[in-house]
């Protein structure tokens, strides 16, 4: 296993409380206001800019840019492609959340798209990206119905196909550069009874990327225990997913980042069982 030598989570959130960086979301209209929220909370500054017209220059002065497919429309997708070209012009990050790709002809065509654009990070839950490396899941639309286990050579082979940081996320987290790999322990059973966790989780990797950019595996790490750490500590007080979510704000805004570290098990690096490129489309 190549160790987590870069940096520690509790690191880099001390950054994202110094820097409180400007990272730019497109997300989906179930997730908007709560993707702020939960951005506010860690210290970040959340801006949802996705018009055509505006979304590229506004990359440019973002730290990082997110992408997620949630609520798509034919609009959306032309300023998710001027938001991304932004980026890359300027040098920056981007993410891709890609919610229930598999579910439609719009959604696989959309994400074949966005993929050949190559994100830094891609974010989601275990049927999401065995469906990315050319698979069959189990899961039928937003949420998941498979477990992270069972996506972890997946995500590894998507790693490597497309040079990027894959994130499955679930109960136990797995992430992936295809050379290095950690599971992620914690949250909640009550996490997925919220939404747009998963599409917070997105924002809030958007922010440890935008203040380390140059090691975006141990930014999509420290991004993934904070929530596993805000995600236990609301849970315990919590009597149902209402209060849960409040709690939850409340905890990312009181994280303590030495706990975070805690979270993080290295694993060992492992060849993946073959290197197909993912068939979409
Ligand atoms: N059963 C669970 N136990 C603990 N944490 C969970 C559980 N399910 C999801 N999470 C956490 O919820 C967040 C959102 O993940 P997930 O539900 O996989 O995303 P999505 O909402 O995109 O399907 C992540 O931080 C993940 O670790
Ligand atoms: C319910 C719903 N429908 C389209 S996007 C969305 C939110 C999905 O959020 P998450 O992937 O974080 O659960
Ligand atoms: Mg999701």
């Amino acid at each position: 296993m190549t160790a987590l030598s870069v940096t520690v989570p509790s690191a880099l959130l001390a950054r994202v409380h110094a820097d409180a960086p400007l990272v730019q979301c497109i997300t989906n209209y179930v997730a908007m206001n709560i993707v702020a929220n939960a951005l506010l909370a860690i210290g970040a500054s959340p801006a949802m800019v996705h018009a055509e017209e505006e979304a590229g220059e506004f990359a440019a002065i973002a730290g990082a840019l997110t992408v997620n497919i949630g609520t798509l429309s034919p609009v959306w997708v032309s300023g998710m492609k001027a938001a991304v070209a932004g980026a890359k012009t300027a040098g920056k990050p981007w993410v891709l959340d890609p919610v229930a790709h598999f579910a439609t002809g719009f959604r696989r065509k959309t994400v074949a798209e966005l993929l050949a654009l190559r994100p830094t990070v891609i974010r989601g839950n275990a049927s999401e990206i065995i469906t990315l490396a050319g698979e069959k899941g189990a899961g039928r639309g937003i949420d998941s119905g498979d477990p992270v286990e069972l996506a972890e050579d997946a995500a590894r082979r998507v790693a490597i196909s497309q040079g990027a940081v894959v994130a499955v996320t679930g109960k136990t987290d797995f992430v992936t550069d295809g050379a290095q790999a950690a599971r992620i322990v914690g949250g909640s059973d009550l996490m997925p009874r919220v939404t747009a966790l998963g599409c917070s989780l997105t924002g809030a990797v958007g922010a440890f990327l935008a203040v380390a950019p140059d090691v975006p595996f141990a930014a999509t790490v420290a991004a993934l225990a904070a929530f596993a750490e805000a995600g236990e500590t609301a849970a315990s007080g919590a009597g149902g997913p209402g209060s849960f979510a409040v709690a939850f704000l409340d905890a990312l805004y009181n994280l303590d980042g030495h706990a975070l570290d805690a979270r993080v098990e290295a694993q060992p690096a492992s060849a993946p069982s073959s290197l197909s490129a993912p068939s979409l489309a």
